[in-house]
């Protein structure tokens, strides 16, 4: 289900911004179209009544009663083509605007919105916690700087730009650890061409047959060349093109292209350091890009966050939650700031509870669970509005082996019907087991990825993986290690 409309939450209805969409035939404005029929001047140049195109044309010698049936006649006909022009062009512009109306409706009834509202453009954002407005006030438009993105590096920025003790799972768009907009208008990616989007409006339907054909990095090593697939490919829900990040020297990532589909279970592995995290951070807007963009659903997730984090659902690497909460509390309050009601809330909260195993801690304190715990928590909390795309860091990591396969039960039954998760794991064998695509990073860069089959060829993915990640190193010097110091 989508996320319940908040109230005064800032709904993406596109204005009648766009060209409208012109009368057939060579159409011009209204004002270019009456040009050329303007009032014939006094003297006797051919241009007016020429232009006109219906006056007999002019001669010096004319008598001046003939000059001034001419200049009527010109007159007469400019008007009326410019009231029948301007005619074509309210038609035309009523067009364009129920066509708009209607693309803003999709879009909105994608996002689980209402169309009432007129869009909220970021113009730009620091990744710095607040507490967004309630939702119900109403968004102010604010007009968005057509430049092309120009994303500025935040040099200091940490991994996780999140400074508040809350997770990014309970980070709803309206509600708290946002980016915050600000009037320095840097970073627009060119929002409101998403806005309208075909892939925008393309989503959301729901799959009946697991996802499948799944393209990806620019850089697929031959070996993981990908047979041709002849299963229709499903909208791509998550885009990422040119994504750059470096840490001073450090370059974390090297520039990323990769499309994710919907409906796909799309695991991201590599080595410690190769730029996992910082990557799904980028993509779920915790950390600014030094360059590239991040569309999720058509939206620029750095060019319109608040509406971009509405369809995510966030597991960060780094747990930051409220947890002098009790888990109740922390689902309540997750669910309430990404605008359901407290019944569906507490629905919810308990469906989450019962299939994460955590009904009977869920009245004990966060900061009394232990890591498997705080991991399900979180997770619960990032999936309570069901969002359209779960950006999963690590989620399996410290859950036994049952809750493992209770989340991998029910991410499965999420994918299969039409949500999409994106996982980052070590696990080869579960990734292998569990998810249907696959990218392999290594030094910030994907060095192969598609299905779990093309990637890993005639070897197990551990294999692939061990083999492009550089192979294995023999430890060696470590003798002292066997000669026990007692
Ligand atoms: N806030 C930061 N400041 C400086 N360097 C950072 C920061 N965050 C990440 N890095 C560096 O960026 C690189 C990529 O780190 P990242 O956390 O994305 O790797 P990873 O693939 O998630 O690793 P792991 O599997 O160990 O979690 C590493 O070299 C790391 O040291």
């Amino acid at each position: 289900m989508s996320t319940p409309a908040a109230p005064g939450a800032p709904v993406r209805k596109a204005p009648v911004r766009k060209t409208p969409a012109r009368p057939t035939g060579t159409a011009r404005t209204p004002a270019a179209r009456a040009k050329p029929a303007a009032p014939p001047r006094a003297d006797n140049s051919e241009a007016p009544a020429t232009s006109a195109g219906a006056a007999p044309k002019p001669r010096t010698t004319r008598p001046a009663a003939a000059k001034a049936t001419a200049t009527r006649t010109a007159t007469a006909k400019a008007e009326s083509a410019a009231k029948s022009s301007a005619a074509r062009a309210d038609t035309a512009k009523a067009r364009a605007a129920k066509a708009a109306a209607t693309r803003a409706a999709a879009l909105a009834s994608s996002l689980g919105q209402t169309v009432a509202e007129p869009i909220v453009v970021e113009t730009a954002h620091v990744e710095t916690a607040h507490v967004e407005p309630p939702v119900s006030e109403p968004a102010t438009a604010k007009a968005a700087d057509s430049t092309p993105a120009k994303l500025e590096p935040i040099v200091d920025a940490p991994a996780v730009a999140d400074p508040v003790a809350v997770p990014a799972s309970t980070a709803a768009p309206a509600t708290n650890a946002e980016t915050l907009p600000t009037d320095d208008a840097v970073t627009v990616a060119a929002p409101e061409a998403d806005i309208e989007a075909p892939q925008a409006v393309a989503v959301r339907a729901p799959r009946k047959a697991p996802a499948r054909s799944l393209r990806a990095s620019t850089k697929r090593s031959p070996k993981s060349a990908p047979p041709v697939s002849d299963e229709p490919l499903t909208p791509v829900v998550l885009s990422l093109t040119g994504l750059k990040k470096s840490f001073g020297n450090t370059v974390a990532v090297s520039g990323i292209d990769l499309e994710v589909r919907e409906g796909s279970f799309y695991g991201i592995v590599g080595p410690n350091g190769a730029g996992k995290t910082t990557t799904l951070s980028m993509i779920t807007g915790l950390l600014r890009p030094d360059a590239g963009s991040v569309q999720v659903h058509g939206i620029d997730v750095w060019g319109s966050p608040i509406a971009a984090k509405r369809i995510i659902g966030v597991l960060p690497d780094r747990l930051r939650l409220f947890d002098r909460l009790t888990g109740a509390q922390l689902l309540y309050y997750s669910g309430v700031l990404r605008g359901l009601d407290g019944a569906t809330v507490r629905k919810r909260s308990a469906d989450l509870a019962a299939a994460f195993g955590l009904e009977d801690a869920l009245n004990r304190l966060v900061a009394d669970y232990s890591a498997g715990m705080t991991k399900k928590i979180a997770l619960a909390c990032a999936m309570i509005h069901s969002p359209r795309l779960l950006v999963l860091d690590e989620p399996f990591e410290s859950v036994d082996p049952v809750s493992a396969v209770n989340v991998t039960e029910i991410l499965q039954k999420y994918v299969a019907s039409g949500g999409t998760v994106v996982l980052s794991s070590h696990g080869m064998d579960l990734i292998q087991r569990v998810c249907d695509h696959v990218a392999i990073i290594v030094q910030g860069a994907v060095l192969a990825a598609g299905t779990i089959d093309e990637v890993r060829g005639e070897k197990t993915l551990e294999e692939r993986f061990i083999e492009l990640a550089g192979g294995r190193k023999v430890a060696e010097g470590m003798e002292w290690l066997h000669s026990f110091s007692d």
